[in-house]
């Protein structure tokens, strides 16, 4: 049946084509069930493009990216690729589609579903109920700043420099992403930086208060907070938090800690979100926090519950099908309570599943919803 809603899905490398393969059956499922179809074209992405084709990503799938209503991404990288040149590394695809769709604003939410309060390394009453946003600035900052590389300096040293660079326009986007985001939740922000020793923290710090005080956002309640202390509290305690803006570094940082309290990276989606355009549209990117996991690829252990949760925020972000991203979420917690696990939130008495057989009860749970 054609379709307006158009899907790129890149699978990418390790672990990546073991989730996304768990999403097409849900794809599956809701054309059958729900008479909701997409067009889901398919391409190469990280080591899987360079084995193809010697580049991290080709033109033509980049155009497909810009194209696509929603991209769907999977992960890449791998032992094998990490002495490959540095614009051919697999992460460099990942790198430019961020960059090039101009992706600057990445949701990392963090939910603590009820059954795996078991799985988190920490106590149950410092995660019970939590539901965070971190927000990354994802196309700026030290990822992108110039100048970078290798020196050599007049008396014959070597040197290696990163630049961390923001403009003002860079932090207010993500900010406001943040302060409208915060409205429709608790209403509370932290914004998250080291002001304490770096120029770009009390700039940004400085724009973030600004643009608080412009009258826009008198609802939201705003705190700073520096990102070592950031990373401590997430710890602490957590559930103080309602929604972390922060750089894209930091953000890096804090969403893996973040994983923690949820009992496993293999729990974390992400949506990378562009500008709404004229006629209301955006560009887009999901993709599970975790990568190409080469520890345990290829053995049908990965848990696809990221890469699900994420195509459950492109049902929400990308095509306004709330109802559908519900029942998604709602089918994975309930196969996460029938005791169901991947291994790496095995519990004590829960049944221990393959990839594949967490897709299939996730789709049993969305029969039963449906039916
Ligand atoms: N978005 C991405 O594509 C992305 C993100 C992070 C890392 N990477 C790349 O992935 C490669 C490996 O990096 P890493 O080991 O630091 O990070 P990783 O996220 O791949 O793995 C970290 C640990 O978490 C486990 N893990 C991750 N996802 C899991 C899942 N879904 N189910 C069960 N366990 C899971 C892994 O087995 C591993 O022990 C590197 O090449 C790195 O650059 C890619
Ligand atoms: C693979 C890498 C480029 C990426 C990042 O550092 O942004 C990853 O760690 C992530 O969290 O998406
Ligand atoms: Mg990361």
């Amino acid at each position: 049946m054609a379709s307006n809603k158009s899907l790129l899905m890149l699978p990418g490398d390790g672990i990546g084509p073991e989730v996304c393969q768990e999403v097409r059956k849900v794809l599956d499922w809701m054309d059958k069930r729900r008479a909701v179809s997409f067009d889901v074209k398919e391409g190469l992405v990280g080591g899987a493009a360079y084995d193809a084709h010697k580049t991290a990503i080709t033109d033509e799938t980049m155009q497909d990216a810009m194209d696509a209503d929603a991209v769907l991404f999977g992960a890449v990288g791998g032992p094998q690729y990490d002495n490959l040149g540095w614009d051919v590394r697999p992460e460099a695809g990942l790198l430019r589609l961020r960059k090039e769709m101009d992706l600057f604003a990445n949701l990392r939410p963090a939910v603590t579903f009820d059954a795996l309060l078991d799985a988190s390394t920490l106590k149950q009453e410092v995660i019970q109920g939590l539901d965070i946003m971190i927000i990354r600035e994802l196309t700026a900052g030290v990822y992108f700043g110039e100048p970078r590389g290798m020196q050599t300096l007049p008396d014959g040293t070597e040197r290696c420099i990163d630049t961390q660079s923001y403009t003002k326009a860079e932090i207010e986007r993500v900010t406001e992403v943040a302060f409208d985001l915060a409205r429709k939740r608790g209403s509370k922000v932290h914004s998250v930086e080291k002001a304490n020793v770096m120029k770009t923290g009390v700039f940004w710090r400085q724009t973030v208060s600004e643009l608080h005080k412009s009258g826009k956002y008198d609802d939201i309640e705003l705190h700073h907070m520096y990102a070592d202390n950031c990373g401590m509290q997430l710890v602490r305690n957590p559930k103080q938090f309602d929604v972390i803006v922060t750089d894209n570094l930091f953000g890096d940082m804090l969403s893996d800690v973040a994983a923690m309290l949820t009992g496993s990276l293999g729990m974390l989606p992400s949506a990378s979100l562009g500008a709404v355009d004229e006629f209301g549209r955006r560009k887009a990117l999901y993709e599970p926090v975790h990568g190409s996991a080469p520890d345990i690829a290829g053995q049908g252990m990965a848990n696809p519950l990221a890469m699900l949760l994420s195509f459950a925020m492109t049902l929400r972000y990308s095509f306004d099908l709330q109802e559908d991203a519900d029942l998604l979420e709602q089918a994975a917690q309930a196969v996460l309570s029938r005791g169901i696990r991947t291994g790496d939130i095995m519990a004590a008495g829960a049944e221990k599943v393959s990839t594949a057989q967490m897709g299939d009860a996730v789709c049993e749970e969305l029969d039963k919803r449906a039916a």
